[in-house]
């Protein structure tokens, strides 16, 4: 099959962890006779750096035109630490999301046996999670109108939803729990926000389409709690953009570190396959990030994308092999931590000799 990929390594981190699983996804294609093409493009603070802009055109173009793109990380300190600047990192990230129509960020939370005790939760709560997290990624206050009045002294972001963007999620959703466990968490703030009780009504209102699946209703500060405290009870979770943004980042917590959680964003023009991470940029150039997100990245590209379920198996079991023989990064054992590129040949290795 041919593959044609877009990727964007982005900033800090971005370049080191795509690199490692560009060294995979190479090793794959050519092992089951697969024909890669691959370009780079720029995006977040190096392509405001270079092209004035944080998601540029030419780099939309290519997105638009390969069948999936692999995603790094965006994001700088200079523009974090600074309110005021005109243009952000950020914003490409949320163009690209927006222009490729990529309303499903798939984040799976899956424990590795080898991993038990990394997570600081108790071995007997985490033992066998596996649930995911599905959300919603071109709606809500992210993209809601924005600004300030009162002279600067009063800011506003609206948070914002049409039935339309609630539906087709929660289709997704229920698609995927009667694929799974047929048990289907809608989180929201239904008790507080008006976009809430409209995700509410529309999901009530769907439930019955799907008689199969279990429908629960969750407030997302609830959640949060149950989230660690309980996690083999979920099986998949539906939420809008900011609240799936701040659970999953806590449910990483569960598996032993945000470097091993991947993410599909799916679209109406093509897909994005990255990271849930961002641009670490305390470790930028130091060769010590950890890859396995990136790379298991890459193994929902090839099973989602282009449906080639023995392609993503391969790097599966190539990582577990990584963490069982404990070939892993600082952030996983302080005792004898690899480099991020000595991870990232090590997987691609095991995949060619396996
Ligand atoms: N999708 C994205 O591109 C994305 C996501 C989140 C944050 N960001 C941006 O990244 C920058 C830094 O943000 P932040 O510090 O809040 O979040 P971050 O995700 O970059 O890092 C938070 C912490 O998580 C850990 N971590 C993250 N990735 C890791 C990896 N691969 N290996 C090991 N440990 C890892 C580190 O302890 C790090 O200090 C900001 O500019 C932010 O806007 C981008
Ligand atoms: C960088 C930021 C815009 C982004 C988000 O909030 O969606 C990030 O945190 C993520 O999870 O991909
Ligand atoms: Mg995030």
């Amino acid at each position: 099959m041919k593959l044609k990929l877009a990727i964007l390594p982005g900033d800090g981190i971005g370049p080191e962890i795509i690199d490692q699983a560009m060294k995979v996804v190479k090793v794959v294609a050519a092992k089951f006779n697969h024909e890669l093409e691959y370009e780079f493009a720029l995006t977040g603070a190096c392509a405001i750096d270079e092209l004035g802009a944080p998601y540029p055109d030419s780099t939309h173009e290519l997105c638009m035109n390969a069948d999936a793109v692999l995603f790094g990380a965006i994001g700088d300190p200079k523009y974090d630490n600074n309110p005021k600047a005109p243009v952000r990192p950020e914003q490409g990230l949320l163009l690209m999301r927006k222009k490729l129509g990529l309303y499903a960020n798939i984040r799976p939370v899956v424990t590795f046996p080898s991993l038990l005790h990394k997570s600081p939760l108790r071995r007997e709560l985490i033992e066998g999670a596996d649930f995911v997290a599905i959300r919603e990624l071109t709606g809500g206050i992210y993209f809601g109108e924005k600004g300030r009045k009162d002279n600067g002294n009063t800011a506003f972001d609206v948070c914002e939803y049409t039935r339309m963007e609630v539906e087709r999620i929660l289709k997704l959703g229920y698609e995927y729990a009667m694929k799974r466990n047929k048990k289907l968490t809608v989180v929201d703030k239904a008790n507080v926000l008006e976009s809430s009780r409209l995700w509410r009504e529309v999901a009530q209102e769907m439930a019955p389409t799907y008689p199969e699946v279990t429908t629960e209703y969750m407030f997302v500060d609830n959640a949060a709690m149950q989230i660690i405290q309980w996690p083999k009870n979920f099986d998949v979770m539906v939420t809008e953009n900011m609240f799936g943004d701040i659970l999953t980042d806590e449910a990483s917590v569960i598996t032993g570190s945000l470097g091993l959680s991947p993410s599909a964003s799916i679209g109406i023009h093509t897909s994005v396959f990255e990271p849930i991470h961002g641009s670490y940029p305390q470790a930028a150039g130091k060769n010590i990030a950890n890859p396995v997100a990136t790379i298991l990245s890459a193994a929902m590209m090839f099973e989602y994308a282009f449906n080639l379920m023995e392609e993503g198996a391969i790097i599966r079991k190539a990582v577990d092999a990584s963490l069982d023989a404990k070939v892993v990064t600082v952030d996983i054992s302080t005792e004898k931590p690899y480099s991020t590129s000595e991870v990232g040949d090590w997987i691609a290795e095991w995949v060619a000799k396996n």
